[in-house]
């Protein structure tokens, strides 16, 4: 194995449980792509989660309406590039444009910047199946090639996991922090706790935890059923030392904004308080 690979993204953590502890040479060498040179971002985060259908691309842009509706410039990464949906959920279905310096990206109705491979495809319906080390070169193509402009915040949205792209990502990103996307069912401590432990192996920090499917309100009388049963959110946070960040219901009215492709009007009010 090269060099590089081997110590890339290597923790103080890791260092010290590694069979190779003691008798290592090899310096830390970093493996951050260079941005594109029209690209100035401030701040790259990463939504991730330890399994699919969580929610986590919903999460990925409410956290940039958030930011979008503070007045920050935003962008959005759709590195879930087997199953991209953040194109749609704004309306967008037109293809991105490229010129000699890069592919810009496609901007949503209010103003987020997004690039995914679905605004790469002809037909949009078309799958992709590729190999992992194709779709983790494009990933990484979405930074180096992609001309993003001027970003307070890049969200990443990461397919669920912990696999080849989420790794990729890691390592040639300067990803800033990760948010983990949840739900409340049975195996979410130990599903948390790999989202959890592969970002601080990479030694980047986890900024908190979302809880979706939290609840159904009642329409009629209002009360909160727990359909995928009682939430142990608070205790495996309090756990891993890190902020619940919010708990989302299963709001039929944001399930709307998404069918309606219209996130760019959407409020997720049950994500707000706190910075990032
Ligand atoms: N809290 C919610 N209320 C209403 N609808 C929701 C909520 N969370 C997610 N959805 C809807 O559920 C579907 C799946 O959500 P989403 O695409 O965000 O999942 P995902 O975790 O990104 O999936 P995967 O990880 O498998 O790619 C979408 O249609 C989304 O709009």
């Amino acid at each position: 194995m090269a060099e590089e690979q081997k110590t890339a993204g290597c923790s103080e953590e890791s260092c010290a449980s590694c069979a190779s502890a003691g008798t290592c040479t090899s310096k830390k060498v970093d493996m951050h792509e260079p941005m594109n040179m029209y690209s100035s971002i401030k701040k790259v985060i990463g939504v991730v989660s330890g399994k699919g259908g969580v929610g986590k691309s919903l999460v990925t842009a409410s956290l940039a309406r958030m930011m979008r509706a503070k007045g920050y410039n935003v962008g959005i990464m759709d590195a879930d590039i087997t199953g991209p949906s953040i194109p749609k959920m704004y309306g967008l279905h037109e293809m991105a444009v490229g010129t000699e310096q890069g592919i810009l990206p496609c901007e949503a109705a209010d103003g987020t910047k997004i690039m995914s491979v679905n605004l790469l495809l002809e037909d949009e319906e078309a799958p992709v199946i590729w190999r992992g080390p194709v779709i983790a070169g494009v990933v990484k193509q979405f930074w180096t090639d992609v001309m993003w402009g001027d970003l307070d915040y890049l969200f990443v949205d990461m397919p669920p996991g912990t696999g080849d792209v989420p790794l990729t990502v890691f390592q040639s990103l300067p990803v800033d922090g990760v948010v983990i996307v949840t739900s409340p069912q049975d195996l979410v401590q130990m599903i948390v706790k790999k989202a959890y432990g592969m970002a601080k192996q990479m030694n980047i920090p986890v900024l908190g935890i979302v809880e979706n499917y939290s609840y159904v309100k009642c329409p009629d009388c209002g009360k909160e059923i727990k359909v995928f049963g009682e939430s142990h959110i608070d205790e495996i946070a309090a756990d891993l030392n890190v902020p619940v960040l919010g708990k989302m219901p299963l709001d039929p009215a944001i399930a709307q904004m998404v069918e309606e492709e219209k996130f760019s009007e959407a409020e997720n009010p049950y994500l707000e308080g706190f910075e990032l």
